[in-house]
């Protein structure tokens, strides 16, 4: 005798497939385990309405046929009659949400093209008439090209209905349609999904109505990413133009501290400690806060509005290219103001590979605190000139910068994902939140939070390699003729360093700065500060500023070899750190540090070779 034709019960995470399961099959359950991994196998039995057994499967929800748990990779591997202790099944049961339509369509598409024979269960009909949404079953059954049957799972309503689509589906020699594959594409299949679900909705309320008819617009093909463009060019721009004013009043700020303590405190070492060492370290460094802030309003804003994930969804194409998904996006663009909620963002990639790239290459995105390093040499070497009359060389060249680290990034992602982080990538299989006015008070709570986190930063590990930094370079005090920056403890560990740095380019004093920089990159800056004026001791020259000194005494290739340099150096505890802590060990935070070293060593090398080699 032939066994009980087998139908599986499937669709996305909640669509109700259990409370439907339960309905079909009653206490006719058996529960047990998938040999050998841990996911549950829910089986039942049921009885079509002409007396006929049929054995039911529960299979886990899931959002796509490219498995991101163990759960999903379950029910595709059932639904390709991959998996062990399983049949392939006779017919599907797709459970869909009928007030998440067009997400939950996604999936369904996919699984209407397996070919199987296959009824869709639009169930939870009854919330989405309370939100206002009436659908079409019989428009969506003939896009579909499949029969749909309304249920309410929890009051079983449709059930019946459901057993008689079952039993016809079931009649007969088991026909399997050769199916069209659907677009492998997210996107596409977005797409059509929307559309689909579009013609089927007769009447929806107006919230609804304006998430679709923006989504129109912002996932359009050609719009879509122009939009996008738009908006992040936006804000890289305001990033510098709204940061000025606060910026002055924060060095205003400073400066009147350092002047304070200055007229307080007996000249002697503790004034050069409270005043060079503390107030002009760490407030070289807060100055960035405003820039930080700006570009975090952003983020914050485009989350809470819902574009966020759109931004990720036009995204995955071009991931996909370096072997990740469009989930990679938010995280990476979160580096642009610091990697570390960047690293930690990745928490929402599932696919372990895929996160772990991404972390690997979170560090080449130019975040906030590479700023002070180029502003201070672009200021310093690049003219201020007009190229082509509108566009200003200096800030072409500052672009160029985090061009360079975006198509590091993605080059680097490719390498990675075809060595060390071999495997297939996720698709990007999200739902589409709708959209929605932001929070004020929570944009703003997430701003604070950002603001603190960054002063206990300048506050904690700022301050301490500040004023180490500070200690060694004061010490042992130089005698008459002796150059402070040569004799004193850093100068000799500089040594060191120049000897390995030197073919790149670098000089002594950046040798110097290098090693605090280690703890953070905007350290270099004050480093440098540093460095420059406890070697002067004359007080004209110590109110020069930092750009001027640095024109006299860098040649141009050195400058730019620098910028390349940062460009790739990991030169932050925090990113290193809170690597070691996302994977769990030490053994890719060390990876990181090697490959990005090798890469800005190199990088920095030729650039430094061929600006010689220019005639620069
Ligand atoms: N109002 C209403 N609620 C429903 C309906 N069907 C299911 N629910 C509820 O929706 C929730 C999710 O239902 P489940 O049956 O657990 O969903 P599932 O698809 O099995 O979810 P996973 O197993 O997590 O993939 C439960 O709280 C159900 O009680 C329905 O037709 N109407
Ligand atoms: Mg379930």
């Amino acid at each position: 005798m032939n066994p009980a034709p087998l139908v599986a019960v499937v669709g996305n995470p909640n669509a109700g497939k259990s409370a439907l399961f339960n309905a079909l099959t009653g206490a006719r359950q058996k529960v047990g385990n998938y040999p050998g991994v841990t996911v549950e196998r829910k089986g039942g039995r049921m009885t079509l309405p002409d007396g006929r057994p049929v054995e039911l499967v529960d299979l886990p929800g899931s959002y796509g046929l490219d498995p991101s748990s163990p759960d999903e990779a379950v029910t595709r591997d059932v639904l390709l009659g991959k998996q062990k202790g399983e049949r392939l099944p006779d017919a599907l049961l797709i459970v869909v949400d009928a007030s998440n339509l067009d997400n939950h369509l996604r999936f369904a598409l996919q699984l209407i093209a397996l070919g199987l024979p296959t009824v869709v269960a639009l169930n939870m009909i009854d919330m989405a008439r309370r939100d206002g949404l009436e659908i079409d079953a019989e428009r969506l059954s003939a896009d579909l090209g499949v029969p749909v049957v309304e249920t309410v799972a929890v009051r079983r309503r449709g059930i019946e209905q459901l057993r008689g689509s079952l039993a016809e589906l079931l009649l007969g020699p088991r026909k399997i349609r050769a199916g069209a594959a659907p677009s492998h594409d997210p996107l596409q299949l977005q797409r059509s999904a929307r559309s689909i679900a579009a013609h089927a909705v007769r009447s929806e309320t107006p919230v609804r109505r304006i998430t679709h008819r923006l989504d129109a617009v912002l996932l359009h093909p050609v719009a879509g990413p122009l939009i996008l463009a738009g908006i992040l060019f936006v804000m890289f721009q305001a990033v510098f133009a709204w940061s000025e004013t606060p910026v002055g009043w924060i060095e205003t700020l400073v400066a009147w501290a350092g002047d304070r303590a200055s007229a307080t405190l007996p000249p002697g070492i503790l004034r050069s400690l409270v005043v060079d060492g503390a107030i002009n370290g760490v407030g070289a460094v807060i100055t960035f806060l405003p820039q930080i802030l700006i570009l975090f309003l952003f983020i914050l804003l485009l989350e809470a509005t819902g574009y966020m994930v759109r931004a990720a969804f036009l995204m995955d194409r071009l991931m996909h290219r370096v072997g990740l998904s469009g989930r990679s996006f938010i995280p990476l663009l979160s580096s642009f103001a610091c990697a570390v909620p960047g690293i930690m963002a990745t928490r929402t990639i599932d696919n372990e590979k895929d996160r772990l790239t991404t972390i690997l290459v979170a560090p080449l995105m130019t975040c906030s605190a590479r700023l002070p390093v180029y502003t201070l040499v672009i200021a310093a070497f690049i003219p201020a000139r007009k190229v082509g009359g509108v566009i200003g060389l200096q800030g072409l060249v500052l672009f160029g910068l985090y061009l360079a680290g975006i198509v590091g990034a993605l080059l680097a992602a490719a390498v990675l994902r075809r060595s060390v982080a071999k495997g297939a990538s996720g698709f990007f299989m999200m739902e589409l939140p709708k959209y929605q006015l932001p929070i004020l008070k929570d944009v703003a709570l997430g701003l604070w939070q950002r603001a603190a986190i960054f002063l206990k930063r300048a506050g904690g590990i700022i301050l301490v390699t500040t004023l180490v930094l500070w200690a060694l370079t004061s010490f042992p005090q130089a005698g008459p003729g002796q150059k402070q920056s040569e004799v004193s403890i850093a100068g000799h560990i500089a040594d060191g360093i120049e000897t390995v740095v030197r073919p790149v380019g670098f000089n002594h004093e950046i040798s110097l700065a290098l090693l605090p920089a280690m703890a953070a990159r905007e350290v270099a800056v004050s480093a440098i500060a540093t460095v420059y004026s406890v070697d002067s001791k004359d007080e004209d020259q110590q109110a020069a500023n930092l750009e001027d000194r640095l024109r006299g005494r860098w040649p141009l290739p050195t400058a730019l070899a620098f910028l390349a340099w940062f460009v790739f150096a990991p030169q932050c505890i925090s990113t290193i750190a809170v690597t070691r802590r996302e994977t769990n060990g030490w053994k890719w935070p060390l990876f990181m540090v090697g490959y990005l070293f090798a890469l800005a060593y190199i990088a920095a090398g030729a650039t430094y070779w061929l600006a010689r080699f220019a005639g620069l």
